[in-house]
């Protein structure tokens, strides 16, 4: 129900929700009115933090209706992990919070207001998205064009351009101007990036845009129209950003234009808004934005993240700055490890305070030697059902976690779990065009694999109902009328009921698979869906559910179980450093700590070193390294294994014949 709530919460009496308590630096942060930037490592609850300030600011009516708090993430799976704290606290406000990407802030403001452009820049048809996975060969084609046209004075600057930074580094820096230059642009990264847009944006039929340029758009769109700036920050006087330390240029720029620039008279936000007089904090005459983040953490780097996205913002908001010590997640004897590994990345790391509620545990951190792969997955595969029949513990409390090439790891692992029942989720695994972890946070999936579970299960699914109500909700564009509420609530349950017999009289086949997608779809209204979609084109997701249903179909299984296996929910995680972050799991497998894994490590140690940082702090209770290397330890990482030397990590061989023999 969305219906705006009448009373508000006291300050003084406002206790934080679902959890003891805060830190009190964090007390400080939740109760802010200005705006702030902390730093804290892994495990400190920064993510929970947002969540809780977001709660008290629409509790107690900081943020007073119909105001909203935008929070940016970098990674769909944390601004959906974000969403769903925030839901769970506080779910009579959520609506008012909106968790996305940086991605999808940027798409939904073209998508929305593409028509405003300046003319030099009006789109004239509709765009397709080029997804930088796909586009490395195409910038190596378009560099090369591109050296024998620049003038000689820039040929060397374009030589040292590098097809896997040219988005964020060239075109995410190039801030588009009102007109399109005539005139040779003298600076290289102005020339590369309107040479860019000159191929595939200016005049084209049908746009291709990568999301640098879909970032570039946006950021045009709120410096060239004050009224849509002025909009924006009237509907979000209060902005968050998860993760902040993998901020890049391009990002920056456009949080800059849309709510740093002084320029713009921001008073009337309080006006409009007319709080209640006991509110705290008072809306202020800018917006206040909150950033939390790890310095440590920064692994983006590749990708264009600033080295100083704290200072850069420093420099623009003067934030109010906190440092947070407690960290939530592991024990003690994991947080001695993170905190041998954080002192090598930052001399001048404080030591984390384990707040963890664990029982210790024995061998909480250990390093397996094998002398090959095929031992090495029996073994974890036998240790993991082992452990699973003696704790209780479900599949999805493990994870494998491998610096890269996931995709040769998991073929092994498989089949010896599922020796012992046990699923194995590639969350790396590309399915359709996306990769499994986007497709399974990605809100309109959800939603539809949501309806048909709703459909194909006869009761229950509670949660489900509740999320699927969330979005239709807002594809319907439903805010705070409750009659509307209703008819979204009327709306679906039709479609459920009609799709329940549907679905009765099918077994699931691939053709029939492919037509339950589309029979929500066409309900729902391609149009609609296709607004509320984020990040990806609609036509795309729906490839990929159907790409997913088809994988996980084998003969004889009826729906419900079907719908279940869509999402694995319940599977041992295998996923890259990457994907693993911002996530936990009660036993991480550090796989692979060998050259093979590792062989980039010596072009950026400190970056290379963060990687390491941020896949053995996803581990709460107890973390394995692994390698299947006899030179492990004097190759490469030689330095990575002196760490753990100096944590006093222990070693254990383990032979093809043996198992565990310590
Ligand atoms: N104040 C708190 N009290 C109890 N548990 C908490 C608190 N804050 C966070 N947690 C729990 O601690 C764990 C880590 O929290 P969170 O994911 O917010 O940390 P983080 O700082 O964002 O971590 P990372 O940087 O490693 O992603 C989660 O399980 C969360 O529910």
């Amino acid at each position: 129900m969305t219906s705006a709530p009448k009373s508000t919460t006291d300050t003084s009496a406002w206790r934080p929700a679902g959890i003891d308590d805060l830190e009190p630096a964090a007390w400080q942060v939740v109760r802010s009115t200005v705006s702030t930037s902390v730093t804290a490592g892994p495990g400190a609850g920064k993510t929970e933090l947002l969540a809780q300030r977001a709660a008290y600011l629409l509790q107690c009516g900081g943020c007073p209706y119909p105001a909203r708090i935008l929070a940016i993430s970098y990674k769909r799976d944390a601004a959906a992990n974000l969403g769903r704290r925030v839901r769970s606290r506080v779910p009579e406000h959520a609506w008012r919070f909106d968790s996305m990407t940086f991605d999808a802030f940027a798409k939904s403001l073209l998508d929305r207001f593409r028509l405003s452009l300046p003319t030099a820049w009006a789109m004239s048809g509709d765009y397709t998205i080029e997804y930088a996975s796909t586009a490395t060969k195409e910038i190596n084609a378009f560099l090369g064009r591109l050296r024998w046209q620049a003038p000689p004075e820039l040929r060397s600057a374009i030589q040292s351009m590098s097809p896997k930074t040219f988005l964020p580094h060239v075109v995410g820096k190039w801030d588009l101007p009102p007109e399109i230059p005539q005139a040779a642009q003298a600076d290289p990264i102005a020339f590369a990036a309107l040479a860019w847009w000159q191929e595939r944006f200016i005049g084209a039929a049908q746009p291709q845009l990568d999301f640098v340029m879909i970032n570039r758009l946006g950021e045009l769109l709120v410096r060239a129209i004050p009224r849509l700036r002025r909009a924006l920050r009237l509907t979000y006087p209060f902005l968050f950003v998860d993760e902040f330390q993998d901020t890049t240029p391009a990002q920056l720029s456009f949080l800059r234009s849309l709510f740093a620039d002084p320029d713009i008279d921001t008073n009337s936000v309080a006006e409009v808004f007319n709080p209640p007089a006991d509110a705290v904090p008072r809306l202020g005459d800018r917006p206040v934005v909150t950033i939390v983040g790890d310095r440590k953490q920064r692994i983006m780097g590749f990708a264009g993240a600033l080295p100083n996205a704290f200072e850069s913002f420093a420099a623009d908001f003067a934030p109010e700055n906190h440092e947070l010590t407690w960290n939530f997640r592991s024990s003690e004897q994991l947080v001695d490890l993170q905190h041998v590994v954080a002192r090598h990345l930052d001399s001048s790391t404080v030591r984390a305070i384990s707040k963890a509620p664990h029982p210790p545990c024995d061998d909480s951190v250990s390093l397996w030697t094998f002398d090959d792969r095929q031992s090495e997955a029996r073994t974890i595969a036998q240790w993991i059902a082992d452990d699973i029949a003696t704790s209780g513990r479900a599949g999805s409390d493990f994870a494998l976690v491998a610096r890269q090439r996931v995709g040769d790891i998991d073929p092994l692992f498989q089949p010896e779990l599922a020796r012992h029942g046990i699923r194995l989720r590639n969350d790396d695994a590309a399915v359709g065009t996306m990769k499994l972890q986007d497709l399974l946070k990605n809100k309109v999936a959800q939603f539809i694999v949501g309806v048909l579970r709703l459909a194909a299960t006869p009761a229950g699914l509670p949660q489900i109902w509740l999320d699927v109500t969330a979005t239709m909700e807002r594809v319907r564009g439903v805010a705070d009328e409750e009659s509307s509420a209703r008819a979204v609530s009327d709306e679906l349950t039709n479609l459920i009921v009609a799709l329940r017999s549907w679905l009765n009289e099918r077994p699931p086949t691939d053709e029939v698979l492919s037509d339950a997608v589309d029979r929500v779809v066409d309900a729902v209204g391609f149009d609609a869906l296709s607004r509320y979609s984020r990040e990806e084109k609609l036509p795309d997701i729906i490839k990929s559910v159907r790409a997913r249903l088809e994988q996980v179909v084998l003969p004889g299984l009826r729906w419900p179980a079907l719908l279940e296996e869509y999402e694995a929910a319940d599977a041992v995680s295998l996923l890259t450093v990457h994907r693993s972050k911002g996530l936990e799991y009660h036993t991480v497998f550090f796989l692979g700590l060998e050259d093979e894994q590792w062989w980039a490590h010596a072009q950026d140690m400190q970056g290379s070193t963060s990687t390491f940082f941020v896949g053995l702090s996803r581990a709460a209770q107890r973390l394995i390294f692994t390698n299947a290397s006899p030179t492990a330890r004097t190759g490469g990482i030689a330095d990575l294994y002196a760490l753990l030397d100096q944590a006093g990590v222990t070693e254990r061989m383990i032979t093809s014949e043996e198992y565990l023999v310590g």
